[in-house]
């Protein structure tokens, strides 16, 4: 059986000013794809990922989301989306992590509704999804990194979204929390199905739980299948980086 095509990406390219940051990229993303986007600092990943969500315009070029162009898409609590600046949330804002999952679901009931027992059940099933229900009415202040990425998730995930789409989600995490951030995003996708775009300077993290890769830097240099990403890392890499590149093993 053939499975639904959720994102098409034809020939897009893009510039800040007269800054070339994306030539020319194709892209097709499928329904239960684990996608990792790798790619050196400022190779235009944010970039694409804003493209592909309709925040920012292509010069040239055109994006698909489930078949439509992605200006008409209207469907938007059917991706979730966490962008680098989760990571600078205002973390003393006096919010409780019920509180801040909770925002997930205005967007899809609209701001003055007040939610019902059933969307109080959803919050509290997300939040015990991403194991914190511990800490359901602590303040997001008083988390560590790792738990309070993990109230992002959640507040991604309560709207039930089926795509997720995660930049750069372990910056300035402990590797602790980071393992087990990677076995969560393993669960959302073997067992909850959702379809997956990570992007992450991790890559020898990233491989052990993607099932596709694609390595971007201005231009696409690989995208493929995780196992054919590993087995020609070096080569792609080097292409891609523009130097050598030895693969370090990755304790993981
Ligand atoms: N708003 C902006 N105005 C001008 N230039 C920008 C803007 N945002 C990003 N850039 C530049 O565009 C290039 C691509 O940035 P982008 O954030 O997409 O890369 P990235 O691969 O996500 O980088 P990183 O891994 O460091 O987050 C970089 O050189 C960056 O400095």
């Amino acid at each position: 059986m053939n499975k639904q095509t959720i994102i098409k990406v034809s020939n897009v390219s893009f510039s800040y000013g007269n800054r070339l940051v994306l030539e020319d990229i194709n892209m097709c993303i499928n329904e239960g794809d684990f996608l990792g986007i790798v790619g050196p600092n400022g190779s235009g990943k944010s970039t694409l990922l804003k493209i592909i969500l309709g925040l920012l315009q292509a010069d040239s070029g055109s994006v698909e989301l489930y078949g439509k162009p992605n200006s008409k898409w209207q469907q938007r609590n059917r991706i979730g989306y966490i962008s680098q600046k989760a990571n600078s949330f205002n973390m003393g804002f006096p919010a409780t992590v019920y509180e801040v999952v909770s925002m997930g679901l205005t967007g899809k009931k609209g701001l003055f509704k007040r939610f019902t027992k059933e969307d109080k059940e959803i919050i509290l099933d997300t939040i015990e999804l991403v194991d914190l229900m511990d800490y359901k009415n602590q303040l997001i202040g008083a988390l560590s990194g790792g738990q309070q990425q993990r109230v992002f998730i959640a507040k991604a995930l309560v709207g039930n979204p089926e795509l997720l789409v995660l930049d750069e989600p372990t910056v300035g995490v402990d590797t602790k929390s980071m393992n087990s951030f990677y076995k969560l995003l393993e669960v959302l996708h073997c067992i909850h199905k959702k379809t997956i775009i990570l992007v992450s300077h991790d890559i020898g993290a990233i491989t052990t739980c993607v099932n596709r890769v694609a390595c971007l830097n201005r231009k696409i240099y690989f995208h493929g299948d995780n196992q054919e990403f590993i087995k020609n890392q070096e080569a792609i890499m080097t292409k891609a980086y523009q130097h050598a590149v030895h693969i370090m093993e990755h304790g993981h």
